[in-house]
């Protein structure tokens, strides 16, 4: 018994010796909630949406930088100031990804493109931008497979309507068209018995891999051992295995393409360069995976959640659904007509109210943690080398002093004097700087060729006697709203 309290005694002079050392290395550190030998500050820091918190709460206690750790050690910065974000999106020093994070979904390396950074990254990059701009963005095919999707959506809400969940209605055509994106061959187009099953298959694996809350910050990932000790309550098991399942889905479509040779896919393309790479390129089949796996993670739910919040806010706010047809009629639409993205220039007000909506539903609001490659002054602080930071972009697209009303929902904000649409540089959803969202584009396309079909076919209510839906956000990997429905009801 004496050995054993002797031990535990030990143990915990150990802990603690190692906490105030690692405290004492923190010269000048951010100020922040508590932190305590071993946990660090991981007990203050809420389970999701951090955003909210830090702005309702840390902000104003601590200011716009924020000081944390996870363990005794692991600094974690969370900056939520409007100007520091800016500062900080365009700091050479900021724009790498924290070592180590989530490498269990990349083979246990730092592969793909969302977690990785130095040579590997640029090089990844650079070939995913140039070929999926070869492919597809701005190509007539990709646009026709866009409208093709939107097409068989509106279809599905008639078929299926009035009351629709726009929390169910997206994340199928917008993966369809990523996969063709990817793969370079659509799926067969949905029916009344339902979807292509390979289309089936891809979606159920990728909405569990998708609804997990804590990819970066659960237990398993800031302690990799625990994974075997604890999966349940680390993490493990409710994050990793879906991941793993989309693998093996991507690695089975390489064979396919190997196979069929196919020539003229992103996928295919890439196969290219894994035949001809030399020892030590950075083009391996788990990196493509890894890569495709990113395209769908990043781009998947951000842009179908983007659409459900659309029709949120369209039967919020009847008086602003108005002004967007009474601008679809004015175009020369009759209501039902497939609205091609040419038409965007006549829209003004149609792409004004989708930048409000992604204006007020910050769809990533702390964009994908960073980590700063030497130590960093900001504020009169120094954010430590290697630590973890938090760039809150909602702080920026929610600030007082430049939006004056932020909480408000005003798509006017877009229009000048003359009736144009006007890009306003605070506008940073997609960050900013050498990180920026490789997908911008493509979401754009897909997000405003969907919103100005559903608006042209479609009139949205809320249900009779429903509440108004929360807006209070759901967090998973991006956020979502919480269910509603609304009822779709075609116009005349
Ligand atoms: C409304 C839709 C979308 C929003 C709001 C959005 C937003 C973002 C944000 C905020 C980041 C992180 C920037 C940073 O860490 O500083 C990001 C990164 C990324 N996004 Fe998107 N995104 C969207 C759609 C897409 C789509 C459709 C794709 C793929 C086609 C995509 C692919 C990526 C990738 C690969 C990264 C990582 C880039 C890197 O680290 O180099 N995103 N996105």
């Amino acid at each position: 018994m004496a050995v054993l309290l002797v031990a535990v005694l030990l143990i915990a002079g150990l802990v603690l010796l190692k906490h105030f050392l690692a405290q004492r290395r923190l010269k000048n550190f951010p100020p922040g909630p508590p932190r305590l030998p071993l946990l660090g500050s991981l007990p203050f820091i809420p389970g999701s949406l951090i955003h909210l918190h830090a702005e309702e709460h840390w902000r104003r206690r601590y200011g716009p930088v924020v000081g944390l750790t996870t363990g005794s050690s692991q600094t974690l910065i969370v900056v939520c100031g409007a100007e520091e974000v800016l500062s900080i999106l365009n700091q050479e020093h900021s724009q790498m990804r924290p070592a180590g994070t989530v490498k269990l979904r990349s083979f246990g390396k730092s592969l793909g493109l969302m977690f990785s950074d130095g040579a590997y990254w640029t090089e990844q990059r650079r070939f995913t931008l140039r070929e999926l701009r070869d492919l597809g963005l701005g190509k007539s095919k990709l646009g026709d497979v866009i409208l093709d999707e939107a097409e068989a959506t509106l279809d599905a809400m008639e078929r299926d309507g009035p009351a629709v969940e726009p929390n169910k209605l997206f994340n199928a055509p917008v993966l369809n068209v990523l996969w063709y994106m990817v793969s370079g061959r659509p799926f067969a187009r949905p029916t009344a018995e339902g979807l292509d099953p390979k289309s089936q298959r891809l979606l159920h694996i990728m909405n569990k891999a998708m609804r997990n809350k804590r990819l970066a910050t659960a237990p398993c990932d800031i302690w990799p051992v625990l994974r075997y000790i604890a999966p349940e309550w680390s993490g493990y098991n409710e994050i990793y295995p879906p991941i793993f399942e989309v693998q093996a889905f991507l690695r089975d479509e390489i064979k396919q393409q190997r196979s069929d040779d196919v020539h003229s896919s992103f996928m295919s393309k890439y196969c290219q360069e894994i035949d001809k790479a030399q020892p030590g390129s950075s083009f391996t089949e788990e990196s493509l995976i890894t890569t495709c796996l990113d395209l769908f993670m990043a781009g998947g739910e951000s842009t179908a959640n983007t659409l459900s919040f659309c029709l949120m806010y369209m039967a919020m706010y009847p008086d602003k659904q108005a002004k967007v047809h009474a601008e679809l009629d004015a175009a020369g639409r009759e209501p039902g007509d497939i609205v091609p993205l040419s038409d965007k220039a006549r829209l003004p007000y149609l792409e004004a109210t989708l930048a409000e909506v992604m204006r007020v539903n910050t769809i990533a609001p702390l964009a994908i943690p960073h980590r700063n490659s030497e130590d960093v002054e900001m504020n009169g602080y120094t954010i430590p080398k290697d630590s973890m930071i938090l760039i809150s972009l909602w702080s920026v697209l929610n600030d007082q002093k430049h939006w004056g009303d932020p909480e408000v929902f005003r798509p006017e904000r877009f229009i000048d004097a003359s009736g144009k649409y006007v890009k306003d540089p605070w506008m940073i959803q997609f960050g900013q700087g050498k990180r920026v969202c490789i997908g911008e584009a493509f979401a754009m396309q897909v997000a405003f060729s969907f919103f100005a079909n559903l608006m042209n076919r479609f009139k949205y209510s809320l249900p009779a006697g429903a509440e108004r839906p929360s807006t209070i956000p759901v967090a998973g990997f991006t956020v979502c709203p919480q269910d509603f429905t609304v009822i779709a009801t075609r116009r005349k």
